[in-house]
């Protein structure tokens, strides 16, 4: 039994449609979950998922969020328009947007903060690649995420989570297992303890990413600092999707 009520978010990347956002609510709007729920479905059906879900308890939140405020930046949307149109929260820095838009540390930070003002939880993506995992770099890298995304941070009274995805678990079927994120979340939360201290560390969930499945999410969510799921390829699958959100559920206080 958890603590808390654990978070399980769905991520679908650039998937999905009008068809999914039916589907996909279906399957878990009518289950009472302890458990959170969030959805990230791409910019243009975040109004429609938000409309679909009004009478539910399940989040909507965005897969990315603007840096700057306002402006000629086109293509941009900001976190006060999220809120506007009904996001709780947002993932800022997935290894894809680091990986392939050059997202890095600073503009997380930038993120974060404007997140934070605008009334949205931060998901703060954070792991290591293929080849920094082989040369045993995992924690350099996760100091280096942390440490320059997370200072000097407004918490009093605002939620912010970590999601843990090592990217060579992301899509592949590769896992890291239980054991695994275990000690890597226990880092992970060491870390926040000396970035925000040890009261504003102990609020911050933990959620780990990168082949979740309905068969292995019962293990990571036993393990003691793995306090929720973000889930890619597998939450496009609305029956499979509600699977792990009653794992999760079954372990919620
Ligand atoms: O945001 C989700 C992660 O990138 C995990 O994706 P995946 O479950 O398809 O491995």
């Amino acid at each position: 039994m958890k603590k808390r009520a654990p978070l399980v978010v769905a991520n679908w990347k650039l998937n999905g449609g009008t068809d999914l956002i039916c589907t996909s609510v279906a399957s878990v709007l009518n289950k009472s979950f302890k458990a959170e729920v969030g959805i990230a479905p791409p910019y243009v059906y975040i109004s429609d998922m938000v409309n679909f879900l009004r009478n539910s308890n399940i989040l909507v939140g965005s897969q990315n969020v603007s840096k700057f405020a306002s402006g000629a930046f086109t293509g941009e949307t900001s976190a006060q328009m999220l809120k506007e149109v009904g996001c709780t929260f947002c993932l800022i820095g997935h290894s894809e947007r680091r990986q392939m838009f050059l997202e890095n540390d600073a503009s997380c930070h930038t993120k974060i903060e404007r997140a934070l003002v605008n009334g949205l939880m931060p998901i703060l993506c954070v792991g290591e690649n293929d080849q920094q995992y082989e040369l045993g770099l995992t924690q350099d890298i996760l100091y280096r995420q942390l440490h320059q995304a997370l200072p000097n941070l407004e918490l009093q009274g605002k939620r912010l989570c970590i999601a843990y995805e090592p990217v060579w678990a992301i899509g592949t079927g590769k896992a890291a297992s239980a054991e695994q994120v275990q000690e890597v979340h226990q880092y992970i939360y060491q870390e926040l303890c000396a970035i925000l201290g040890e009261e504003a560390a102990e609020g911050v969930q933990i959620l780990y990413g990168g082949s979740v499945k309905k068969d292995n999410a019962a293990e990571l969510l036993a393990m003691p600092n793995v306090d929720g799921l973000l889930v890619g390829g597998a939450s496009l699958d609305p029956e499979h999707f509600a699977q792990i959100c009653t794992i999760a559920n079954d372990v919620a206080p």
